[in-house]
């Protein structure tokens, strides 16, 4: 972690610089009033001060005064500012991560725990980055100045004052290392609750079909009685550091007074020297405290930034990009090509081959279960690929750039993805700078216009967080709509009409057909009128392809495909 802050720190040199000379500056000011009032109370106490010292004292007093205001604004602003430039970098590098990672890396974390390493696990890092090095810099910078004054003074009288303060750091950082255990485990359960709430909201009529509101509740009352529990530990050990503090202070005031005054009639030390000598001490407890402070900080941070790490260097484990750019769709062959999960026991592809060509269609049907995603996830190349070989154009798929194959595909998912935007402006995003005509049409064609005109405020109707607002057929259509304005040479819908009803799906087939003769067209499907017109149908069972062919050869070959097809006729009919 240190070589991170390190690194962000020499990134801007000249910043940091300043903030060490500022804060060099403002240590001195701080100590400058006690060498003022030390002269002062000499001097009155030999009774020669003289008019012109003291304006000259009171002056040196202001200027002090006025250079430690100006000074502190200074670093502080620059030195906090920067924090949160630190934060945002680690946040903007995670996020950059995430977006440039497939299915298989998602699969690895929960979502909880995600959110918790960009909020919590940042900010803990940003305290360390400011608060950490205001205690380097301004805390190490003090102490440094005014051991030196104080030994000075008296080396004796300070070593024995001191003592109580070097108990005092022994105790923040033995009961800051039990207390960072619980800020730890605190932030364990904030995540774990992250998790759930997440979990809850997306699952929010699921929950209320189930009446299971009151369970969940119950499950979050226990969740916040821990997170009260460590919140009451951390509260508890926060407050003996004050106490303690103060009896320790109250103790090296005692050592100085008592040695001071043995000192002073012995004619060692005079009466301004005590009292500069207590001063000191008194302005020596905050950075002390800090370095305590320093090391749970430090660990705190150490801990947030392997998490942090841990996120930016988990892999999706995907091959390394290729070098070709593939411009246009020919061909797309597997051959003998067998999938495994990566954490999976078993196959979830076996032995699949097949070719497709540009302009047909693709209809990939079978049970739950059977692989038909899997089988579209590898075309998307979600995750890494499995053995046999996976084709495009010919050409092993991992000789191309991804990116140049994501852009000649359009993929409407079985989860329909909607984000918390008005209509047009989820379904433009399949489109950069599409014109509202296109949006128009990518509706029509989605057979979603007269929903729209149901809609107040048409194209502009906003949409809920993930669209709640609205029915899952329209949500579908939404997505639908996305894909149809990007025109993709290769569209994909992975059970993407299952929410509408079997009038809706014919128009929208019928739209497909119409418009997309000559491009290719992948549907996955439960309702096998959805492939009637496909050129090749593939039924999957357990990872493997059991029949294959026309719509119509299916239908002669009486196998699975034949009986569903009936079964799913009779009850359309009833
Ligand atoms: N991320 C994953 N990790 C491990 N196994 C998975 C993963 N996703 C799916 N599987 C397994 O792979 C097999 C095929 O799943 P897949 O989702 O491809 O089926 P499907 O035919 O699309 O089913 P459905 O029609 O229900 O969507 C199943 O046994 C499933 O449990």
């Amino acid at each position: 972690m240190l070589t991170a802050v390190w690194r962000y720190l020499m990134r801007h040199p000249w910043r940091y610089l300043l903030i060490a000379v500022v804060l060099v500056i403002y240590d001195f000011s701080l100590v400058l009033p006690t060498q003022v009032i030390q002269r002062l109370i000499d001097a009155l106490t030999k009774a020669n001060l003289t008019r012109m010292q003291l304006w000259n004292e009171v002056g040196l007093l202001v200027a002090a005064t006025l250079v430690s205001y100006l000074s502190s604004y200074l670093w502080n602003t620059r030195l906090f500012q920067s924090a949160i430039g630190f934060k945002f970098d680690l946040q903007a590098k995670s996020f950059r991560k995430l977006i440039s990672m497939r299915q298989a890396f998602y699969d690895k974390f929960r979502s909880g725990d995600m959110v918790t390493r960009f909020s919590s696990d940042a900010e803990y890092l940003e305290e360390f980055a400011g608060y950490g090095l205001m205690i380097v810099l301004y805390g190490g910078g003090l102490i440094a100045f005014v051991i030196p004054v104080m030994f000075a003074i008296s080396w004796q009288i300070s070593l024995w004052a001191m003592t109580p303060l070097l108990f005092l750091v022994w105790f923040f950082w033995y009961f800051g290392k039990k207390q960072d255990q619980s800020i730890e485990d605190n932030r364990e359960a904030v995540a774990s609750l992250n998790n759930e709430v997440l979990e809850v909201v997306e699952g929010i009529r699921v929950t209320r079909a189930y009446g299971r509101k009151a369970e969940l509740a119950q499950q979050f009352h226990k969740h916040t009685e821990r997170l009260v529990d460590l919140g009451n530990t951390i509260t508890r050990f926060q407050s003996a550091y004050g106490p303690v503090s103060t009896a320790m202070l109250g103790l090296s005031t005692a050592i100085i007074l008592g040695l001071g005054a043995h000192y002073l009639l012995a004619g060692h030390i005079t009466l301004g020297q005590i009292i500069a000598l207590q001063l000191y001490v008194v302005s020596l407890v905050e950075p002390f405290v800090m370095l305590a402070d320093l090391i749970i900080v430090y660990q705190t941070a150490t801990t947030s930034y392997r998490k942090i790490e841990e996120l930016i260097e988990t892999s999706d484990d995907m091959e390394p990009d290729g070098l070709l750019q593939c411009s246009e769709f020919e061909t797309l062959s597997f051959k003998d090509y067998s999938f495994a999960y990566p954490m999976a026991e078993r196959s979830s592809l076996q032995e699949i081959s097949f070719e497709l060509s540009a302009g047909q269609t693709l209809g990939i049907v079978g049970k739950t279960g059977a692989g038909k995603t899997t089988l579209i996830r590898q075309l998307l190349r979600q995750y890494p690929l499995g053995s046999g070989q996976l084709l495009l154009n010919q050409v092993p798929i991992l000789d191309y750039q991804r990116a140049s194959i994501d852009q000649l595909l359009g993929y409407v998912p079985q989860e329909h993805v909607l984000f918390s935007k008005p209509v047009g402006a989820n379904i433009a995003l399949g489109k950069v700078g599409s014109q509202e005509e296109e949006i128009r049409r990518a509706v029509a064609l989605a057979s979603f216009s007269s929903d729209l005109e149901q809609m107040s405020a048409g194209l502009e109707t906003p949409i809920g967080e993930r669209g709640v607002s609205i029915s899952g057929g329209q949500k579908q259509r939404i997505s639908l709509a996305r894909a149809f304005i990007k025109d993709p040479q290769v569209l994909i819908l992975d059970d993407a009409l299952s929410a509408v009803d079997a009038r809706t799906e014919r128009v929208i087939i019928k739209n497909i057909q119409e418009e997309r003769q000559d491009k290719t067209t992948i549907i996955v499907t439960h309702r096998l009128s959805a492939v009637n017109h496909a050129d090749l149908v593939l039924v999957l069972d357990e990872g493997r392809i059991v029949e294959r062919g026309r719509p119509d050869e299916l239908l002669a070959q009486g196998g699975w495909y034949a009986q569903q097809y009936d079964r799913q006729q009779a009850s359309e009919e009833e």
